[in-house]
Parts: structure tokens; C-alpha cells; sequence
């Protein structure tokens, strides 16, 4: 038996920061409280240190099997805890993809075998990830998926997603997904707008996102499945999702750190570390998603972290792939815009990022409970730091987020009772 015991750190209790001590006997939260004197093989002295519930991110690209050029299970899953994650949800667009029981059950095996964190694995939509064969859901959730996405694309064929979604819907499994409407696209590189004109660049318009998030809502009401929207990126998708709420259709969304940090006025040039799919909107519409969350119409924070090689994006953005990472940057980047500036609270970002998230994908996180999982990381909300590209422990450096000046670096991530990262020495 084995036994941690965390001194003096930080913790959020009823909204509010006080220092707690937290004791860890193997994999458990065995006690909280103050002035813990219990015998222990290890003291954790997280003095000065915000003590959290492990993040959770239901939104990940991991790349293996098929593109171990650009991640694998051990190194995105070692950016996910450096990042303060300890659950990750990996989307299915690796090659194979997990759309057959036999695929998924050997998906978790190497999600197993190799995950610093715990890793829950997305079931495809449909047979290849696309067309409209509808993969055997039952045998893929007695295989073990988490949930059905098809994302990287979305399912173009209303008469698909209805059947599937009443599928999902019996089997009480969630269908996420990756709105995009294909025929309005037009090969756009970036959001259609005044900065895609002047820059001379293709641009998707938002209404590709929001029709289908439109469709799909009626689709949802319809069968009464839980619908989740992927990386909510415009202010009248936004809309969609608040009238649907309304209306009591089962649907929740979650939105990318990039898409709350940044609009297309941050394109200043062509530059591919900022393209990514659904791309950075406007001004109006990272507005919308901030008041989105406020107000709940936005569930959570989801990274999408999406990696690729350098030389990849080294290319101009009419040819370099979508997609940015996100893992290592998402909290310290969002506490140091939003909490340290006093635009949310550090309860409603821990909300987004870990509680919310586990809660509506009834998942075992997301808080520091006694008899709980002991999946904490372990923040320094107060040392300034500047992201470089050699902290990164993912494979991917596209991350446009290199040389921001930040605090909220993570110091330790706890899974399972065990360090899944550690950044200082034990003192
Ligand atoms: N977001 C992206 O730009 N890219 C993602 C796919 C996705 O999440 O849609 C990827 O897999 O690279
Ligand atoms: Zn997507």
C-alpha cells in the first residue's frame, strides 16, 4: 500500500480557494482536509499550488495507428497530462478507424497498453468513417466506445444521422459531432469574411457549420438522442443550440480554446498554424461563444487537439492539413486571457474544463472527492512562463500559441494515484 499525502495546496471549495491537505492511499482519495497528520510514503508539498480535479477532454487526435509521424498514444497521451488533463476522449480518424468491434477492442488495448492518462475511444458513425453504412453500434458499445463520431468529417446524409441517432438513442450512447455541411464549404482555407478577402484566400462560409447543427437539432428532437456538438465555432450556430435548448432538445456543445482566443483578425498573414476546421471566426462570433459559456448555452472546454508534422505546416494554408494542437496550452492559455483578467472565475473554468465534461458523459472525474479515483493535477497560477516549443511533450509543435507569456503552468498530474507528469522535484 502505498500512500501520498499533498500538503497545503489550494483547492476549490464551494467556488472559493482554501488550503486543503489531501491524502492518496493507492489509486483513492482517502481523506481532504485541513492539518492532515496521517503517516505517508511520499508528502507532496503544493504549497502556493491550485490543487485540481484532473482535467477532462473529450475531444483528442492521437494519430495512432495509421500517422505515427504526428502523434502516438504515449505522446499524446503524456501532452494530455502535461497539460493537466487525466481523462482524454480520442477521436476515431486514425487508419484503421475503430468501426468493428474486433478494431475497438484493439484500439483499447493500445490506449491501454501506452496511455499516461485514461484514454475513452470514439466509435465511428459509419463503416470507413463516411458513406452511409451504419457501424453495428451494439456490438461497438459491448466492444467498449464511449461514444459515435464520425469526426473530421461530418455525416452529410440527413436520412444517415436520423438513422443513426435513433439507433444511439436506444442504446443510450451519445452521437457527437463534427458539423460540416460539404457542398457549402467551397474549398475555403479560412472563415469567409472581410480578412479572407483581403488576404486573397478561399473561404468557408460559417453557414456550413450551422445548417447542419440546424438539421441535426431537428433530427435530435426527433429521435431524442443526446446530440453533441464538436468545436462550436460561430456566433449563429450559437443561436441554434440556445432556441434548442430552449425547446428541451437533448443537445450539448463544447468549444475549442482556440475559437474563445482568437478570430480571424489574429490572420495577419497566410500562416497554417492558424487554420484549422471550423476555422477561427469572426470577432462577433468569438463574442458569442464567451457568452455562449456564460450564459450555458456552451457545456465545456474541448481542445481538439489535433497534431501534425512541422514540415506539414510549413506550408502555405491553401496546402497545409487543419488542425492545431492544444493539449499543453488549453488551461494556462484560458486562465491567463480569462481568469487572470477577471472575466471568469477560476470555479467556471474548472467547470468547463473538468466537471462539466465528466458529468454530461457520465464519467468517473472531474472532482476531489474522498473514495473518488485520485486524478489531480497540480497548477502554479502565479509564475509567469513563456510557451516554448521544447516543453511540448506532444509531437506536434503547430501550435500558435508559442511565445505567449503565461501563468498557470502545470507542476504535477496524478493518475491513478501515480505521477502521469511531474515538471519539479519532490521537495
Ligand atoms: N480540427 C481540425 O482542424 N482537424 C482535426 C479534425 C477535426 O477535429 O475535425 C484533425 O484530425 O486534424
Ligand atoms: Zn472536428
Amino acid at each position: 500500500m502505498t500512500k501520498r499525502l499533498i500538503k497545503n495546496g489550494q483547492c476549490l471549495i464551494d467556488g472559493r480557494l482554501q488550503v486543503r491537505d489531501i491524502l492518496i492511499e493507492n489509486d483513492q482519495i482517502k481523506m481532504i482536509g485541513e492539518h492532515l497528520n496521517e503517516p505517508a510514503d511520499q508528502i507532496i508539498n503544493a504549497q502556493g499550488l491550485f490543487v485540481s480535479p484532473g482535467l477532462v477532454d473529450v475531444h483528442v487526435h492521437l494519430r495512432e495507428p495509421g500517422q505515427t509521424d504526428k502523434e502516438t498514444v504515449k505522446t499524446g497521451s503524456l501532452a494530455a497530462a502535461h497539460g493537466g488533463y487525466t481523462t482524454i476522449a480520442a477521436m476515431p480518424n486514425v487508419l484503421p478507424t475503430p468501426d468493428t468491434p474486433a478494431r475497438m477492442r484493439d484500439m483499447l488495448a493500445l490506449n491501454k497498453r501506452d496511455g499516461a492518462v485514461h484514454i475513452l475511444q470514439y466509435a465511428t458513425i459509419t463503416t470507413d468513417r463516411g458513406g452511409d453504412e451504419i457501424v453495428d453500434m451494439a456490438a461497438l458499445k459491448d466492444a467498449g466506445a464511449f461514444a459515435f463520431s464520425n469526426d473530421g468529417n461530418g455525416v452529410q446524409t440527413a436520412g444517415t444521422m436520423y438513422q443513426a441517432m435513433k439507433q444511439a438513442a436506444q442504446l443510450n450512447m451519445a452521437v457527437v459531432a463534427h458539423a460540416e455541411d460539404d457542398s457549402l464549404t467551397y474549398g475555403g482555407v479560412m472563415h469567409e469574411g472581410a480578412v479572407s478577402q483581403q488576404l486573397g484566400l478561399p473561404g468557408i462560409p460559417s453557414v456550413s457549420e450551422t445548417a447542419q447543427v440546424a438539421r441535426d437539432v431537428a433530427l435530435a428532437a426527433a429521435t431524442g438522442v443526446h446530440y453533441h456538438v464538436c468545436h462550436v465555432s460561430s456566433a449563429a450556430t450559437v443561436q441554434v443550440i440556445r432556441a434548442a435548448k430552449a425547446a428541451g432538445v437533448n443537445v450539448t456543445c463544447e468549444v475549442s480554446p482556440h475559437h474563445l482566443l482568437l478570430s480571424d483578425q489574429n490572420i495577419i498573414t497566410d500562416n497554417a498554424m492558424l487554420k484549422m476546421n471550423p476555422p477561427l471566426g469572426s470577432e462577433t462570433d468569438r463574442q458569442a461563444l464567451i457568452s455562449g459559456l456564460l450564459d450555458g448555452t456552451i457545456d465545456m472546454i474541448a481542445t481538439d487537439h489535433a497534431p501534425h508534422t512541422d514540415a506539414e505546416k510549413a506550408q502555405s494554408m491553401l496546402k497545409a492539413p487543419f488542425g492545431i494542437t492544444g493539449s499543453e496550452t488549453a488551461f494556462e492559455m484560458l486562465y491567463t486571457r480569462f481568469v487572470a483578467d477577471g472575466k471568469f472565475s477560476l470555479a467556471q473554468l474548472i467547470n468547463w474544463m473538468a466537471v462539466k465534461p465528466a458529468q454530461i458523459f457520465n464519467v468517473e472525474a472531474g472532482s476531489l472527492r474522498v473514495n473518488n479515483t485520485a486524478d489531480l493535477a497540480l497548477f502554479d497560477l502565479t509564475t509567469p512562463h513563456t510557451i516554448s516549443r521544447d516543453e511540448f511533450l506532444s509531437k506536434g509543435h503547430n501550435s500558435p500559441f508559442i511565445g505567449e507569456q503565461v501563468m498557470g503552468q502545470t507542476v504535477r498530474t496524478i493518475v491513478d494515484g501515480q505521477d502521469a507528469f511531474v515538471s519539479q522535484p519532490v521537495i
